[in-house]
């Protein structure tokens, strides 16, 4: 299917840079041409709180449709410790500006189980009051003093297991795309855009 059937870019509402950026590294790398033009919008949407990681990704993503009144996609991601039984997860930002990296680490101060999973659900809508589809991209690792550039989030403090014992913020961007969490949910939208590109433009129609 041609660009042309599908007018409408679809936005990427973050209010978050750094996100952004690592997005449009990845969508730039991949191998299959994404069939839709992505934009990008800074609106820091309400999160729903007390609910699954799922059911925050969707409400997000449904007032960003309502927001945006066109096609959109967001994002979620979560830090979850296994010894914690999956907190802070879609907590992760306020322990993170609360706690800082000291404390991120210090949270495990007392379990011998320093591993966690770095989760982002990708989140695709159509439009307002369209069908809301889910991308779930996971890394695992473990929790270690923060090593590495301080520029986004949590990534001193995350060793994934792939890594070969750097943090995410001691890789390069490309090494980092190619396992996170990011660039695996991003990977799933991809490869769901490029083959129902005929339905998400008639939904978005
Ligand atoms: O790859 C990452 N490496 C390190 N840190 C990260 C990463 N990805 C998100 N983060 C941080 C940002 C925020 O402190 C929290 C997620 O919260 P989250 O609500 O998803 O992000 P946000 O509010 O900054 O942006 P948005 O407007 O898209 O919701 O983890
Ligand atoms: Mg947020």
């Amino acid at each position: 299917m041609s660009k042309r059937a599908m007018p409408q870019p679809i936005v990427f509402v973050t209010g978050n840079a750094k996100k952004l950026e690592e997005v449009k590294q990845i969508l730039a790398s991949g191998a299959e041409e994404l069939p839709f033009e992505v934009t990008s919008q800074k609106v820091d949407l309400p999160e729903l709180q007390g609910a699954s990681c799922e059911e925050i990704a969707v409400e997000k993503c449904r007032l960003a449709a309502l927001e945006v009144k066109g096609p959109v996609m967001c994002e979620d991601t979560s830090l979850c410790y296994h010894a914690l039984k999956g907190l802070p997860g879609p907590y992760i930002k306020w322990f993170l500006q609360s706690l800082g990296h000291d404390g991120l680490n210090k949270l495990l101060a007392g379990y011998e189980d320093k591993s966690a999973y770095a989760q982002c659900l990708f989140t695709l809508c159509a439009g307002p009051g369209k069908e809301v589809r889910v991308f779930d991209g996971r890394t695992e690792g473990k929790i270690v003093e923060a090593r590495g550039p301080t520029d986004f989030g949590w990534d001193p403090v995350f060793e994934p297991s792939e890594s070969g014992g750097q943090t995410f913020a001691e890789m390069s961007k490309e090494a980092k795309n190619a396992i996170s969490h990011r660039g695996r949910a991003l990977q799933l939208l991809r490869t769901w855009l490029v083959n129902h590109a005929e339905t998400f433009a008639q939904e978005a129609a």
